[in-house]
């Protein structure tokens, strides 16, 4: 379990996370918010990549601060990864498993799942933002870790793809991981969420399971429930 007590970040003056408090549980569940809500802020500061100005962070009851060893627990997907361009395929899942040097399951059935063989001997400047992505998420589900953090990971992919992404998550889920989602992709989220957080200004407006989001707007449908809250408070 994740638990983060009255959450603050600001860059410069920027306010970003104004009193953020959550528990987070087993199963999945999606960050969502406007653009620049501070989605990926919060993961990061999940992940000690980023230091909050005030608040706490606890998994399974351990305050993380000032924590390192915890991180190999966690399994994680940037929304933009930034690896060496002139490298293989081969030569970069190589280079992660050495750095994490922690035991993996065996990717084959990943890069056979996103269908990646033919592109292991090529350098990823030659590859397309999709295939990219494909192999991102080959480095963030090839480890086995309880907790995984997938900021985007739609980004880019074919429907083969996405379908493929989405029953990975279940798999998952079924180990009884806990899995947080940002995405702005409404029909994924809707598909894969048991729990919505949304985010907005800095503060969780909603914590709730997608039933509950549309109770408390008064909308049927999910897309519309979400439009409702930004609708709300920015017409
Ligand atoms: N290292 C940084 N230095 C300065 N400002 C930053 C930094 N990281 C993020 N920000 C700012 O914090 C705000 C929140 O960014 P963040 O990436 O967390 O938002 P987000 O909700 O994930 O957005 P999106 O939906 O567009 O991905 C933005 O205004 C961003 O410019």
């Amino acid at each position: 379990m994740i638990k983060i007590t009255n959450l603050h970040k600001k860059f410069a003056s920027n306010e970003i996370l104004k009193g953020i408090n959550l528990n987070i549980d087993k199963g999945v569940t999606a960050i969502l918010g406007p653009n620049g809500s501070g989605k990926t802020t919060l993961n990061k500061c999940i992940l000690s990549m980023v230091y909050p100005d005030k608040g706490t962070i606890e998994i399974n009851s351990q305050n993380i601060h000032s924590q390192w060893k915890y991180r190999k627990g966690i399994d994680y997907l940037p929304q933009i990864a930034n690896f060496p361009n002139n490298i293989t395929v081969n030569e970069l899942i190589k280079m992660i498993k050495d750095l994490r040097q922690e035991s993996l399951k065996d990717e084959t059935p990943l890069i056979n799942l996103f269908k990646l063989t033919p592109y292991l001997d090529k350098k990823l400047t030659n590859l397309s933002g999709g295939t990219k992505q494909k192999i991102n998420l080959v480095l963030a589900f090839m480890f086995d870790n309880d907790i995984l953090i997938l900021d985007e990971p739609t980004t880019g992919l074919d429907p083969a793809a996405l379908i493929s992404l989405k029953e990975l998550i279940f798999k998952e889920k079924q180990k009884g991981k806990t899995i947080l989602v940002t995405s702005h992709i409404m029909s994924f989220v809707e598909e894969i969420s048991d729990q919505i957080v949304f985010i907005l200004e800095g503060k969780t407006y909603f914590h709730g399971s997608i039933q509950e989001l549309k109770e408390s707007t008064n909308q049927s449908d999910f897309q519309h429930a979400i439009a409702n809250i930004l609708t709300d408070n920015y017409a």
